[in-house]
């Protein structure tokens, strides 16, 4: 089953589902987040693998987080686990101080993989979720339109998916999450499949979307350049098991033009984080 469809049909049989879109999550809702204790187990076979330890993060409403760690250290598992995805074996989740229990509208997923709809145009996609809430056509129309604008796809609102490249591909992806009014967007490397242009043009549209929608964001990324240019605070987290090993804020002037990438503190911030990760990759 593909990740898109596992979303939305975990969403429907979900009771939080039922929540009407609430232009005020979409405007400005709050949207911090509370993991406390979370520990993961999962059975292999005779044997359970410990794949998350422990884990404490407080992330405050809009706050952009980013989580980078070696592979296999249990990030995805973290994100699926704050999605409704998987079930945490110990500890709690809240947004805005309500428990996840199941996937719901306030949280957005976009992964790396494009998880459009193939059969269904641009806007079709991004009305998707929306459609499966019983908003009316012409509120549908106005929240498509809104994201549309927002992540620059209006000229392709009635192309297909095999019709885009992949930046715009994830853009919809984007501005499909975007349409359920969700106060926090959970990306799973989402631009780990894109050329290093693409993917630079991709950070500087997400950074304005964040800015423009007031989401509180939880990243995955492998690229340590991207998480600096991205993020206010970075999260290290180490395996055998899955544990978070240190913090670092992200000084950086609030906006990130290119230059920033030149400045000290982006290359210091990113020679510690290079020292770090090498050493847990050894
Ligand atoms: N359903 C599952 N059953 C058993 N083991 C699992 C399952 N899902 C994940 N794991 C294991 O848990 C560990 C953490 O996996 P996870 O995908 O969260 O890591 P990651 O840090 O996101 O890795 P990567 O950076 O390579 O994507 C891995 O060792 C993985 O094999």
């Amino acid at each position: 089953m593909s990740k898109a469809i596992e979303v939305v049909e975990k969403m429907a049989d979900n009771a939080q589902a039922a929540i009407k879109y609430d232009k005020g999550a979409a405007s400005g809702g709050l949207g911090s987040i509370s993991i406390q204790g979370i520990g993961k187990s999962f059975a292999t076979g005779k044997t359970t693998f410990r794949a998350l330890e422990n884990i404490d993060l407080e992330i405050g409403a809009n706050e952009f987080v980013t989580i980078v760690g070696p592979s296999g250290c249990g990030k995805s598992t973290l994100l699926r686990i704050v999605a409704g995805l998987e079930e945490a074996s110990e500890g709690d989740v809240g947004v805005d101080g309500d428990l996840v229990v199941g996937p719901g509208a306030d949280r957005g997923m976009v992964f790396q993989g494009y998880t459009l709809f193939p059969w269904l145009t641009v806007r079709q996609n991004i009305e998707y979720g929306p459609k499966l809430k019983g908003i009316s056509i012409l509120e549908r129309r106005a929240i498509s339109n809104r994201y549309l604008r927002i992540t620059r796809l209006e000229s392709f609102a009635n192309r297909f998916p095999k019709q885009l490249s992949g930046g715009m591909k994830q853009r919809v992806a984007i501005a499909r999450a975007l349409a359920n009014g969700p106060k926090v967007l959970l990306m799973d490397e989402p631009f780990g499949a894109l050329d290093a242009q693409t993917k630079l043009e991709m950070q500087e549209a997400l950074l304005d979307v964040w800015e423009k929608e007031k989401t509180t964001v939880l990243f995955i990324t492998h690229d340590i350049d991207e998480a600096i240019f991205l993020s206010q605070r970075i999260v290290v987290m180490g395996a055998g098991p899955g544990r978070i090993l240190k913090e670092y804020p992200v000084t950086l002037p609030a906006e990130r033009t290119s230059e920033v990438r030149e400045h000290p503190e982006f290359l210091k911030l990113r020679r510690e984080l290079t020292a770090l990760l090498k050493h847990k990759e050894e």
